[in-house]
């Protein structure tokens, strides 16, 4: 199958804001695949041998399917891109067809063993790791779903779930893109776990990764669906790792879903938006009990007010 790749090369006062802004605008069109590329490399950890290649300018990238009306998308991605010239950015779109096989794996030579604190490891699936002793090892080929352990927002998702996992415990994950959260989740000790995500794509590839991390899918429960259509079932853990506009709109749906004494771990957030999220918070009688940030991005560790 050919796909058109879309390019949109920016540049902003406020980078952040504007890779959020664009990437959302790409979501909503529904273009798959979406990748940041900005000029800052990741720090190396040592492991292996560093691959990544630090692009020269910032852009965002996604993937439309190659039909009669794509060229018709991309004219209306273009105008909606023209329109963030009001917030200062600016935005150039490019587009190109692909063959499928060209981009699904291209990403892979940015994915190295990376580890996320003193006990958790991301694992490529293709590369090599020797574990040390108590390390938990997260094995993840996210294929063409988010999650690789290297962005900011997911390192800080595992490393609060690691404070916050007890065995046994239950846990929604609210976009489980590759599944990485819940196989930390598992292999940290949770107990019974649902993961949902608005592309089908991402819930395939959470199953298979689950499976290849040897985690029993009896205790799992996957669905291509919005937090809203899910059963009001109360968890002691729900992480959710998307934009901060898409966390205020489900926070309701969160906050229905919260066990009594549960723990919500909110990440994918940017400084900007974070008096956005504590209205939300506090409409639904919630409240932030820690923040962490790395970068620009914020992720939050929310309980029941008491
Ligand atoms: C940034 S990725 C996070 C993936 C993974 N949980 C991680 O932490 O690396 C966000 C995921 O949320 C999904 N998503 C976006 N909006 C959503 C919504 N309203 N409900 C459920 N999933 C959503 C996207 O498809 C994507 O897979």
């Amino acid at each position: 199958m050919k796909f058109k790749k879309v390019i949109a090369r920016f540049d902003a006062d406020n980078i952040d804001l504007a890779e959020e802004v664009i990437c959302h605008i790409f979501f909503s069109f529904n273009l798959k695949g979406v990748i940041c590329e900005v000029p800052i490399p990741e720090p190396d950890e040592g492991f292996g041998t560093r691959t990544l290649k630090i692009p020269d300018q910032n852009s965002i990238i996604g993937y439309l399917p190659d039909t009669d009306d794509s060229d018709i998308m991309i004219s209306k991605i273009r105008a909606r891109l023209a329109g963030l010239s009001d917030m200062a950015v600016q935005v150039d779109v490019l587009s190109e067809t692909v063959d499928e096989k060209d981009w699904a794996h291209a990403w892979k030579a940015y994915f190295n063993v990376t580890r996320i604190t003193d006990k958790i490891i991301v694992k490529p699936e293709w590369k090599d790791y020797t574990p040390g002793p108590g390390e938990v090892i997260i094995r993840i080929d996210p294929g063409m779903a988010f999650g690789t352990g290297t962005h900011p927002t997911t390192c800080m998702c595992l490393a609060l779930l690691e404070e916050h996992v007890r065995p046994g415990k239950t846990l929604l994950d609210v976009g489980c893109g590759s599944g990485i959260l819940m196989i930390g989740a598992a292999k940290l000790g949770a107990g019974a776990m649902t993961g949902i995500d608005v592309d089908p794509v991402a819930v395939d590839i959470t199953r298979q990764n689950l499976e290849k991390n040897g985690i029993a899918l009896d205790r799992v429960t996957l669905g291509a669906v919005t937090l809203d259509k899910t059963p009001e079932i109360q968890y002691d853990l729900i992480c959710t790792n998307i934009i901060a506009q898409v966390i205020v709109s489900i926070m309701p749906d969160i906050a229905a879903r919260l066990a009594p004494d549960g723990t919500a771990i909110l990440s994918g957030i940017i400084e900007e938006r974070l008096p956005d999220i504590y209205a939300a918070l506090d409409m639904q009688h919630l409240e932030c009990v820690k923040k962490i940030t790395r970068e620009e991005w914020v992720a939050l560790v929310v309980c029941r007010k008491k």
